[in-house]
């Protein structure tokens, strides 16, 4: 992933378009990342896009490049707000990376688990605008990364689902993951729905306010761009102090316990009861393909 522009910061690899705007103004182009591509246009607002085949999976390599694309966007002045969506059609993100939790060491399981809280703080703690354009499924990891936006755009297509389905893996989503939860569906449909590790279909998800609007897929970007543009007109410094009134006792919560969660983290996902779960779960998901 990169970010050019007339002395900005560059960061990762990749390829990359630099352009100068009429009048002399700068024209900020970012291509060619690894896992995401990212573009941070004149507007002052950025298009990120997950590009890891096939199914977005939230990788240990996935959750740094987007934890240091976020910080990079947010110590940008020049950009005040990000739409977050996927290259793949179908899916927006498949969630966190089973394979990171599988038959690995306790110091890996450690490492993975402080770049999902990493990626989280940076996302739900953001100053910038976020708004995410939920163009396919979007279960678990994938779902908190859209709860974790300002707002949430879905294609209505009933095949695409959001939620928390941790329970239906035998594992369990860690309280932050439910904070966020509640702070957008509320207590009740949250109890219900993790409990039951349900996936919403769209429709259902916009029911329940699990995400703000649908729209037609193709009119996604159009609507995300629009969304954008109402929530940039307000000044940012009455936005934001508005939004760390509205965030900062659930991330300051995760700040004060962080090194628990690790550690209740590690334990129970080196049980060889929850390893087995997580196995049987990759086997099934290989079956339904076959
Ligand atoms: C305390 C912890 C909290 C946990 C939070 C989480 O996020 S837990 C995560 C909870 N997440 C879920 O429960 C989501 C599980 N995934 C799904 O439900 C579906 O894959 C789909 C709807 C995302 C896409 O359907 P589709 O028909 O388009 O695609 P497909 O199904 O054919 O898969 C293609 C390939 O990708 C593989 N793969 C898939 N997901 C993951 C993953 N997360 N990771 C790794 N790999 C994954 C899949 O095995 C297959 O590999 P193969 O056989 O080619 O080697």
């Amino acid at each position: 992933m990169l970010l050019s522009g007339s002395g900005k910061p560059q960061f990762g690899e990749g390829n990359r378009e630099v352009g100068e705007a009429p009048l002399g103004r700068p024209v900020w182009a970012a291509v060619g990342g690894s896992l995401m591509s990212l573009c941070l246009p004149f507007t002052g607002v950025a298009t990120m896009k997950f590009k890891s085949p096939p199914v977005n999976s939230l990788s240990l390599e996935f959750l740094t490049e987007f934890s240091i694309s976020l910080e990079k966007l947010e110590n940008n002045r020049a950009c005040r707000g990000v739409i977050i969506t996927s290259t793949l059609p179908k899916i927006f993100s498949s969630g966190l990376d089973i394979t990171e939790m599988c038959g690995k060491s306790m110091e890996h399981y450690t490492e993975f688990w402080r770049a999902v809280q990493e990626m989280w703080l940076r996302l739900y703690g953001s100053n910038m605008v976020t708004v995410a354009a939920v163009n396919g499924s979007s279960p678990a990891g994938g779902c908190l990364v859209a709860m974790s936006c300002d707002y949430r755009i879905m294609a209505e297509n009933p095949k695409f689902s959001i939620g928390l389905n941790e329970a239906q893996l035998g594992i369990v989503a860690p309280f932050w993951f439910k904070d966020t939860f509640v702070n957008v569906v509320g207590h009740r449909i949250a109890e219900r729905s993790l409990q039951l590790g349900s996936l919403h279909p769209a429709p259902e998800a916009h029911k329940l306010g699990l995400v703000d609007e649908l729209v037609p897929e193709e009119k996604l970007m159009e609507r995300a761009a629009a969304v954008m543009a109402q929530w940039l007109a307000l000044p940012d410094h009455a936005r934001q102090l508005t939004k760390t009134m509205m965030r900062k006792a659930v991330l300051d919560r995760l700040v004060a316990h962080r090194e628990e969660d690790i550690k209740n983290f590690v334990t129970f996902v080196s049980k060889e009861s929850i390893q087995k779960s997580l196995r049987m779960y990759m086997e099934m998901l290989k079956k339904r393909k076959s």
